[in-house]
């Protein structure tokens, strides 16, 4: 067999609790096809560019194997890629750049699935099938918590004592790869250099806002786990630990664990539904409350982000409800009206990249989230190091 040459296509994976997405990229990193393979272990789809259809997806190995079956029949065999790159939500302390898959990165992403039961056991599910079906296939990561890593340990640290901190307690912070990109993007599509103080929304199925200072996270708002922080679809965010150990006691670690993660946000103070779009067209008191509720600790944590960076020069929105969603940009900007943040109402209900007048003292925008050409970029340039 030859090897696919530097023409050949990128495939990143991004491998979640109950979906996979893909991505597939030329060199140039220019976006040849996407897809999700989504609900598996339950009423699942697969995606595959414009064509969706459901599918049995019993689990992780099956919607894997599905998307690669989709992947062929456009003409995209698992032999004709140059890499997969994927998307690895806990890298831990150690593993704070883009690595190459070997043995021993391997083992350090399986060490740190304690830190994130719910999310590293399927990346490292799809690098073995990816490794079964092509075992010379060159296979790349980029960590979620690493760009975090420039975090200080005041922020970083939670009141504990040492020897328990040691012990791998301490906050992470999570949408890393997200929060790249927006980096990297955001100077071409404001056309103007990055901002010395930027605050970050990622509001997506998951929620969390970063301070950046120069480029650099400096505090974020999800922790050890990605639980901590704002509302978000399924997730409570922030909760008195007490208040989950007496949980733990009355009902049990699982069911407390799934009670906090799968069933709280949004999705448990509307009574059912996690899903931006459906809350905001639902009237109940309830859908409204959850909506009210996102928005009202968005605001609570920026004015911590935004006091660690001692002032805002801008603001700026990704992820699936930060790109989509008029009316909560809208809620969470007339919030920060304090910070001299004046609001152009007619770019934000278009969803223009700039939504602030040019009489506003912070400037504010959305920047399209691009976690998988991140991905693919990250690889790329790796591979390229390593001389490949
Ligand atoms: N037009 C829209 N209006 C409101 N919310 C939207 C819109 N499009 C997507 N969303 C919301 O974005 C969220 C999903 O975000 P996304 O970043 O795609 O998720 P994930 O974290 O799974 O990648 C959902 O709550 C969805 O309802
Ligand atoms: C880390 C995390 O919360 O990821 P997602 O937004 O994909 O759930
Ligand atoms: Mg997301």
């Amino acid at each position: 067999m030859s090897t696919p040459g530097i023409d050949a296509p990128i495939l990143v994976v991004n491998a979640g609790s109950s979906s996979i997405k893909f991505a597939v990229f030329d060199g140039n990193l220019n976006n040849r096809l996407a897809g999700i393979a989504d609900g598996i272990g339950g009423a699942a789809s697969l995606k595959v560019g414009t064509d969706k259809q459901d599918v049995d997806l019993p689990d992780h190995v099956t919607a894997l194997q599905a998307i690669l079956h989709g992947l062929e029949a456009c003409d995209l065999p698992i032999s004709g890629f140059r890499m997969a790159a994927h998307r690895v939500v806990h890298g831990g302390s150690e593993l704070t750049a883009p690595v190459r898959i070997t043995s021993k990165t391997r083992l350090a992403i399986a060490n740190c699935t304690p830190l994130a039961p719910l999310h590293n056991p399927h990346h490292l599910s799809a690098i073995d099938t990816l490794a079964a079906l092509a075992p010379d296939l060159a296979q790349y990561a980029s960590f979620d918590t690493g760009f975090h890593a420039t975090m200080p340990k005041v922020e970083t640290t939670y009141a504990l004592p040492t020897a328990i901190t040691a012990r791998g307690l301490r906050r992470y912070g999570f949408h890393g790869i997200s929060y790249a990109s927006l980096v990297r993007l955001m100077p071409e599509l404001s056309g103007a250099p990055l901002p010395d103080r930027l605050l970050a929304f990622h509001l997506g199925n998951g929620v969390s806002a970063c301070a950046i200072r120069k480029g650099h996270s400096v505090a974020t708002t999800m922790g050890y786990s990605p639980l901590e922080g704002l509302t978000m679809g399924t997730r409570t965010g922030d909760i008195d630990a007490n208040a989950v150990l007496r949980l733990a006691r009355e009902d049990g670690i699982e069911a407390t664990a799934t009670l906090l993660n799968w069933q709280s946000g949004l999705r448990g103070l509307s009574g059912g539904t996690s899903d931006m779009r459906a809350l905001l067209d639902c009237e109940t008191p309830d859908c409204g409350f959850a909506v009210e509720h996102f928005c009202y600790h968005a605001v609570r944590h920026a004015g911590a982000l935004i006091a660690t960076l001692q002032g805002c020069d801008a603001i700026a929105f990704t992820g699936g409800i930060g790109e989509n969603a008029a009316p909560i940009r809208r809620k969470i900007m007339e919030g920060l009206a304090w910070l001299g943040l004046k609001v152009d109402h007619s770019a934000n209900e278009n969803n223009s990249t700039a939504l602030h007048t040019s009489e506003s003292s912070v400037a504010a925008w959305i920047i399209p989230a691009q976690e998988e050409r991140m991905i693919a970029a990250d690889a790329l340039q790796l591979m390229q190091q390593e001389g490949a």
